[in-house]
């Protein structure tokens, strides 16, 4: 007999893309579908899967510990969400009515404002403050069927504040459900005692703060805000090439607001994505598909920015048969959500992607943005065993009938974690320190 420990029934779809690598262009819109479907787990991973009809004599063979049925509902992937800046103090609502009355993003920024506050207010904050404030968001990210985020620093901007936020961002891995994988953005502003003198703020992170990363293995990856008045071409060459020497990988902030050259860069250096891209022009989504660099498309922050334009997902994935990757960009400023069921509602919405492609940009794609795509991203026997439970018939009703959470339950590693819409999990682990 084989044993099993949780065996997942009446599952009404089960819709999943195939594989571990980044769905290009077209292969986007090919996933799996199987009605009455059955998943079985074992060690937190999935031992087999497919239409209970055609399982009888698995099912036979199995000595199952545990049974459920989920009622007919929908099951995809555990989502993946690539890019937010989930460690933070404070929040931005002030600037509300500034936004509204037409300033823009980066003169707000200018003014000393924008990421700048955020900076002053995770300066200000403990570490346990912050690591309340992003339990809760971590917290809201699974009810929403999210299993692995992406968190980025760089609200500290000084040695100190930048290190204190990646152990935040460690700690909330080692001890909440969601996994946290974190990236080092000490380039995320040029910080106030350093205004006018960019150069010498590169020469911090370049031989300051990114070495206290590489060594106390604080980030896997390195960012940069690659944009007018922030970080030029230049310096953002100079500080991602210097975290590849030591060990860290590329993802720039690229070309959102004007087209500068991030994703030409990005290509250059051989990131493993660039995120936003709202202007990048069309030699920069060439150089991208050339160099297997993934598109992170953020469609909640032009949306929540008020702009006009948004992403070229269709030229991204019709024309350069590119792998496009979503994620909410959640953060205090252009996109305070943590909501990847807006995210996906508007990828529909507003960058004409087909419900499939959406999936497989939460999903697969997501998960190559973050170089988990052989353990993460799709429900493949021997991958781990997260999946999300969604109240639904079918991936097209998620974004159709908008404004809700559609989450039943998650399953994480193996074993339920959110369940009737509740936070199963409390992490007794977590209590436990
Ligand atoms: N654009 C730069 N960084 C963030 C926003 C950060 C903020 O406004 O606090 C983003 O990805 O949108
Ligand atoms: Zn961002």
């Amino acid at each position: 007999m084989e044993r099993i420990d949780l065996l997942l029934t009446g599952i009404g779809r089960l819709v999943t893309p195939e594989g571990n690598r980044p769905r290009c262009g077209e292969s986007m819109k090919e996933v799996c579908e199987i009605k009455d479907a059955v998943i079985a787990i074992r060690q937190g991973r999935i031992a087999w899967f497919g239409s209970v009809n055609e399982l009888q004599d698995q099912l036979a063979r199995s000595e199952i510990a545990v049974t459920i049925d989920v009622g007919g509902r929908l099951i995809t992937p555990g989502l993946v969400d690539p890019h937010t800046h989930l460690v933070h103090g404070g929040s931005r609502e002030h600037e509300l009515a500034l936004k509204r009355s037409g300033v823009s993003y980066l003169d707000i920024l200018a003014q000393g404002g924008g990421i700048l506050h955020t900076v002053r207010s995770t300066r200000a904050a403990s570490e346990q403050e912050l690591y309340e404030k992003a339990h809760r968001s971590l917290n809201e990210m699974l009810l929403n069927g999210v299993t692995t985020i992406e968190a980025k620093s760089g609200y500290g901007l000084s040695l100190e504040a930048e290190v204190k936020q990646l152990r935040v961002a460690k700690r909330l891995d080692a001890t909440h459900v969601v996994d946290v994988v974190s990236t080092f953005m000490g380039a995320h502003a040029v910080p106030e005692e350093y205004k006018g003198r960019s150069e010498v703020f590169v020469d911090a992170i370049v031989n300051d703060m990114l070495p206290k990363v590489a060594e106390e293995g604080l980030a896997e990856f390195c960012d940069v805000f690659c944009e007018d008045g922030v970080f030029s071409v230049e310096e953002s060459r100079r500080i991602l090439t210097e975290a590849q020497r030591q060990g860290l990988r590329a993802k720039i902030h690229a070309d959102e607001i004007v087209s500068l050259g991030g994703a030409e860069l990005a290509g250059e250096v051989g990131a493993i994505s660039a995120e936003h891209l709202l202007a990048a022009t069309d030699t920069g989504l060439a150089a991208l598909a050339e160099n297997g660099v993934i598109p992170v498309l953020l469609p909640g922050t032009s949306f929540n920015l008020g702009l006009a334009t948004h992403a070229r997902a269709r030229d991204m994935i019709d024309r350069y048969d590119l792998p496009v990757a979503l994620s909410t960009d959640y953060n205090p400023g252009s996109c305070p959500t943590e909501s990847i069921q807006l995210i996906m509602m508007l990828a529909s919405l507003h960058l004409k992607m087909t419900p499939e492609e959406i999936l497989t940009a939460c999903t697969i794609n997501a998960a190559n943005a973050l170089g988990r795509g052989d353990d993460i991203g799709s429900i493949e026997v021997g991958k781990r065993a997260d999946l999300a439970i969604f109240d639904a018939p079918n991936i097209a009703y998620l974004l159709y009938h908008f404004g809700i959470n559609h989450t039943y339950g998650v399953i994480k590693n193996g074993k339920p974690a959110v369940w009737n819409r509740l936070l199963v999990t409390a992490t007794e682990e977590e209590e436990a320190r």
